[in-house]
């Protein structure tokens, strides 16, 4: 189970039999969903007759929502690793999280380990689900490392799109056996012949090689397993040589700490082992040992290729390092090659909205991060929001999600900044230094700052589109400072309903604000879209600061490009006039790139009506109220700052987009 979620099972009566009754809740809140609940059973088979060839490990790869969760529920189903359902309605066993179940996507891997007998053996299927989303790509590349195959898995209406060519080539790179896969045959408007051909002209597969399938109904879902076993190679390895386990993913227990998921690569692993971590040389006694099916079902061994879980007494995230080598103590083993790091695309702080929240906010991120390795963490402060932390990710719609899973399953209320990418800056005499902070990116304009270049990410972006919208989305690229755009058609001889792919280098900057809901909106949904790093690029950017009564609010401060600095600084003055409330004097609203201003809106006087108790005639009283009135507002716009209320931030940056 996930380390956030745990069960208490009580001992209960169940129409008078002996049933259990599963009590589900958070470490905050402990909500109490009560339902009729088997015990988990004891796994009857033993390990230790898993040998290496009866083992297959693999992963399931594709475009977002071409189904893989629905797929990985069928293999369950079809093992007896779950019960099939007879509502048919999907489960989707493996999408753990809330906001996984909420938004229909998956953003974290998971692994479950099935039992399937073919021909007179038992094989141990070792399965690892994969996220779709480009953001969650590490996640991907991070499960491939453990896999000797995987399923490819396209539908048959929708084709070949974006991330099924980059998930291909991460596969194909690593060597690794792929099983072409046709999906959702069922559906009327599925062309299973032509997606076949397309499959061919894009990854060079023979048609003969692609099974049909609809992991809805189950059809031709018993051919993927027999697939998996007879073409997927089998793991190496052997029993007698020393330990080699490859850590590839972490969850953290309440109760136990650190749970590492490991994937055995020769020798084996068991209770009350004495093992060492290759990264950190620290020394630990193995407590637990186990295989996830698909919730964790503990065993007495972990046998060469075999994929389970080990609790070793990590009381920190950081000691389970992603792509570490264990080994038995006073064994001396080369490591396991690991494999690239996560790379923080996207930053934004977060901040609480009370202020007094900020320990528990933090400490509500760093458990948060010990189920997601991929986001980087650093405190920051903020003159306006107070006391925050200035985060990491992959891209917005992690972030998006990261930002959820924290009011989900932490309870807290933030606001979170509008994200940056990080900027490289080349000083004069050659240092260089990344920001990722709009309040630390120095006044290019300013030669004191003694700045020579300004660079900023860049990324290869291809895009899948019928060919009706490739005006549409040339014209959107050119918008967003596309530059070296290219296209070549996708399907074999342009004809009916042909596609295209779309590549071109754009600036990160510009997909990680309005690039992607473009997108979807100028191709009426149909474009697909995928990107890699592609490293920096000079650039002429600069610091727009918003300025309120002549003060600079540092948590709204962007980084704009100078080819955009007057629309950007309109629209933003815009926005803030609209959701600041009035104050008792005129209030200046600025956005300024060094000394200069750019554009301005003056947010009226709240006019308090001082001669509302006055009747009749007393003119000069009147004017005497009026005056008085006038000279405190005088002194309070000396004095007084602006009030500018939490929710205004928050209405101001969760607008921003728009
Ligand atoms: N008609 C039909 N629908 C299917 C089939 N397989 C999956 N779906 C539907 O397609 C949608 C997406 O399926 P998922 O299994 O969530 O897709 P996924 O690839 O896991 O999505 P991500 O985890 O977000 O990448 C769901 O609504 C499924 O019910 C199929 O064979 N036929």
């Amino acid at each position: 189970m996930q380390g956030l979620w745990w069960n208490t099972c009580l001992r209960i009566l169940v129409n008078g039999k002996p049933g259990y009754k599963c009590v589900v809740g958070t470490r905050r809140c402990f909500s109490v969903k009560t339902s009729v609940w088997a015990p988990p059973k004891a796994l009857s088979v033993d390990m230790e007759s898993f040998t290496p060839d009866t083992i297959r490990n693999f992963s399931i790869i594709a475009h977002i929502d071409h189904g893989k969760s629905t797929l990985a529920d069928r293999l369950l189903e079809l093992t007896g690793t779950i019960a099939k359902k007879t509502s048919g309605k999907n489960e989707q066993v493996l999408d753990k999280l809330k906001v996984e179940r909420e938004r229909g996507i998956t953003v974290k891997a998971q692994t479950a380990s099935m039992i399937h007998k073919y021909g007179e053996s038992n094989f141990l299927l070792n399965l690892i689900d994969t996220p779709g989303h480009v953001d969650f790509a590490w996640e991907v590349s991070r499960s491939l490392a453990a896999c000797q195959g995987a399923v490819l898995l396209v539908d048959a209406s929708q084709g070949v799109q974006a991330q099924s060519i980059s998930v291909f080539h991460n596969a194909r790179e690593r060597g690794m056996k792929i099983i072409p896969v046709l999906n959702k045959i069922d559906l009327p408007a599925s062309e299973p012949e032509r997606i076949a051909e397309q499959m061919k002209a894009t990854f060079g597969i023979d048609p003969s090689e692609i099974l049909h399938i609809s992991a809805k109904t189950g059809k031709g879902v018993e051919a993927v397993l027999e697939a998996i076993i007879d073409r997927i190679p089998a793991p190496q390895g052997a029993k007698e040589d020393p330990l080699k386990a490859f850590l590839f993913d972490s969850l953290y227990d309440r109760y136990r700490g650190v749970i590492s998921l490991v994937s055995v690569q020769q020798g084996s692993i068991r209770k009350g082992d004495k093992i060492v971590s290759c990264h950190t040389r620290k020394r630990y006694e193995v407590t637990d040992v186990g295989i996830m099916h698909p919730e964790e079902v503990p065993t007495h061994c972990l046998n060469p290729g075999q994929v389970g879980y080990i609790a070793c007494g990590m009381k920190q995230s950081a000691e389970a390092h992603v792509g570490d080598t264990l080994h038995r103590a006073g064994e001396k083993v080369d490591p396991l090659e690991g494999f690239k790091p996560a790379k923080a695309m996207v930053f934004a702080g977060i901040f609480p909205i009370e202020n007094s929240e900020f320990p528990k906010l933090e400490e509500s991120i760093n458990r948060l991060t010990l189920t997601d390795r991929s986001v980087t963490v650093q405190r920051e402060s903020s003159s306006a929001l107070g006391q925050g932390c200035r985060l990491g990710f992959l891209g917005t719609l992690h972030m998006d999600v990261f930002r959820q899973r924290l009011e989900d399953e932490y309870d807290a209320s933030v606001i979170v900044t509008s994200p940056t990418v990080p900027y490289k800056i080349i000083f004069m005499d050659g240092r260089e230094k990344v920001v990722s902070n709009p309040t630390e990116f120095p006044e290019v304009t300013d030669s004191s700052t003694r700045v020579r270049e300004v660079q900023e990410p860049v990324v290869k972006a291809s895009m899948i589109v019928p060919e009706e919208y490739m005006g549409e989305l040339m014209e959107l690229c050119f918008q967003h400072r596309g530059e070296n755009l290219e296209h070549r058609y996708l399907d074999a001889g342009a004809g009916r309903a042909s596609r295209i792919i779309i590549t071109c280098i754009l600036p990160l900057s510009e997909i990680v604000t309005d690039f992607f809901d473009q997108l979807k909106s100028r191709s009426s949904g149909f474009a697909s879209f995928d990107y890699e790093d592609a490293g920096y690029k000079k650039s002429d950017l600069a610091k727009m600061s918003f300025l309120l009564n002549g003060k600079p609010v540092d948590a709204l401060a962007i980084i704009v490009h100078r080819s955009k600095q007057d629309a950007t600084g309109r629209q933003w003055v815009k926005k803030l006039h609209q959701v600041i409330p009035k104050q008792l004097f005129e209030v200046p609203i600025q956005a300024a790139i060094g000394r200069k201003v750019i554009a301005r809106e003056t947010l009226k006087a709240l006019r308090a009506d001082v001669t509302a108790g006055l009747y009749g005639g007393h003119y000069e009283r009147k004017m005497k109220h009026l005056e008085n009135q006038k000279e405190s507002k005088r002194k309070m716009k000396k004095m007084g700052s602006v009030e500018l209320p939490q929710e205004a931030f928050f209405d101001m940056l969760s607008t921003k987009k728009s």
